[in-house]
């Protein structure tokens, strides 16, 4: 973190890097987290911190599956109805939410995981209607990542060799998915997914069925 922020220094010394850190699997850092932020005035909230867990169900490690659930749905929930609640009303604000591909198809040995996904998919995108029929000025939205390089595969694999080259035909690099970050940012659709087959990247409105 320390590293990545000397780097925006050097690129963007107007930019003020403010690193605060918390174990947001655990429910008392995450509202504090939060409290601690509101000195700030926040025009965009990305719940991006996240793992995943490749494994059959039979292996499955409880604890840590608990710790998944504490994160990929717990925290992101608290958080964007905190933010939601202290911004919906503020021009120009926007919640994102990262999903991934596993959040629109159930994925094969991540059955844990890819539900905590279609639960991110399913509340963000309930939220963008909820708050779009009610001419909320804030915008949610979810970004959905297929294979892309990060640490992500190392954790849900929990092998540090892990290599993305003889385990995919095809994933996108960090900076392909910060400039399909950018495109969801600069539109009004609610969903920015990767679509699995070819790894195009799609904006789209809702893609689950409303019963509004
Ligand atoms: N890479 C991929 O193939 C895909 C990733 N995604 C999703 O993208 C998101 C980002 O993952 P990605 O960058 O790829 O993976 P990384 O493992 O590289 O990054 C995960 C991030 O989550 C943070 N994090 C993990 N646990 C906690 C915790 N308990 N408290 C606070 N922060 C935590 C990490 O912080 P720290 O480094 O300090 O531990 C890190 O910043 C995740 O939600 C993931 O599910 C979706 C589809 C595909
Ligand atoms: N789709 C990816 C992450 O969400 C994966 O499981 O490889």
């Amino acid at each position: 973190m320390n590293q990545l922020k000397d780097e925006i220094a050097d690129n963007y010394p107007e930019v003020d890097v403010v690193i605060k850190v918390a174990d947001l699997s655990v429910s008392n850092e995450v509202y504090q987290l939060y409290e601690t932020l509101k000195q700030y005035h926040i025009e965009t909230w990305i719940n991006n911190a996240g793992f995943g867990i490749h494994t059959m169900m039979k292996d499955e490690d409880t604890k840590r599956a608990q710790n998944m659930l504490h994160l990929n749905i717990e925290a992101l929930t608290i958080l964007s109805t905190l933010y939601v609640q202290d911004y919906a009303n503020v021009e120009g604000t926007q919640l994102i939410n990262i999903s991934s591909a596993a959040g629109y198809n159930m994925a094969p040995t991540a059955v844990i995981y890819s539900a905590t996904k279609f639960y991110v998919s399913s509340f963000t995108e309930n939220l963008a209607l909820e708050l779009r029929e009610n001419g909320a000025k804030m915008q949610a939205k979810v970004l959905a990542p297929a294979a892309t390089e990060s640490e992500f595969a190392k954790i849900a694999n929990n092998d540090k060799d892990f290599d993305m080259d003889q385990a995919f035909d095809k994933y996108h690099t960090s900076d392909e998915m910060a400039d399909f970050m950018l495109q969801l940012y600069d539109s009004d659709k609610i969903v920015g997914s990767v679509v699995s087959e070819d790894y195009s990247f799609v904006l789209t409105d809702n893609k689950f069925p409303y019963l509004g």
